[in-house]
């Protein structure tokens, strides 16, 4: 009894072994321990590939909930700000993060969307490789789409790891913004999203 025991739990370990040698990012991450030098076998890195694919799993297969959350409402028309959401993202060119704190303005409808789905949309966005420009784009577009507003602003101020830590070494942030409807005219709607925004 204790043989078929042992023999059970070695082939469960024998099963696990071989789906960690089928995983190809934990082939990856051996692969890059071994490149630059490290033995992946010693003590500290011998689960590091694992929790490698794990991450990278975890971060590409982001799940931001439901998004679309609307209310009827018969106070439309207001100019709606929400400031200060923070995501992270990577570098669509380096694989390095970036980080960036995004402002979400639109101006309402008859539906009003739920207040964390602006959240919810822009982390959608930032768990993927991605360019500062087009992540704020992309926000911009699901705002447009979901809420039928067509006065949308979105803006990101962001730091990206691979101008800070590497290359050119630099502190210098990022602005960046994408507007649409009456909000890229001159006038009311622009004036009121400005003193808001620097409010
Ligand atoms: N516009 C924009 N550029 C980005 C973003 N993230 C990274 N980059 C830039 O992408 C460019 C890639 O330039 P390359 O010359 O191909 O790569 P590189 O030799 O690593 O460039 P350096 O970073 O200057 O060392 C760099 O200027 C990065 O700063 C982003 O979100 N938006
Ligand atoms: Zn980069």
């Amino acid at each position: 009894m204790s043989i078929d025991v042992e023999s059970e739990s070695a082939a469960t370990t024998l099963d696990l072994d071989q789906l960690k040698e089928d995983d190809p990012l934990i082939h990856l991450a051996v692969r890059l321990l071994k490149e630059i030098g490290e033995d992946p076998d010693r003590d500290g890195l011998r689960e590091t590939p694992e929790r490698f694919a794990r991450w990278w799993r975890e971060f590409t297969n982001y799940d931001p909930g439901t998004v679309s959350t609307l209310f009827e409402t018969t106070t439309s028309g207001q100019l709606v700000l929400v400031s200060g959401i923070e995501v992270w993202s990577l570098c669509e060119h380096h694989l390095l993060p970036f980080n960036c704190s995004i402002s979400i303005a639109y101006r309402s409808t008859e539906r009003l969307l739920g207040l964390s789905k602006f959240a919810r949309i822009a982390h959608l966005h930032a768990h993927r490789l991605q360019l500062q420009e087009r992540l704020v784009s992309d926000i911009a577009a699901d705002i447009i789409r979901i809420t039928g507003s067509q006065d949308v602003a979105v803006v990101g101020h962001g730091e990206h790891l691979c101008m800070t830590m590497r290359g050119i070494k630099t502190s210098a942030r990022m602005t960046s913004s994408s507007i649409h409807g009456d909000f890229g005219r001159a006038g009311l709607a622009r004036d009121e999203l400005l003193t808001l925004l620097h409010g």
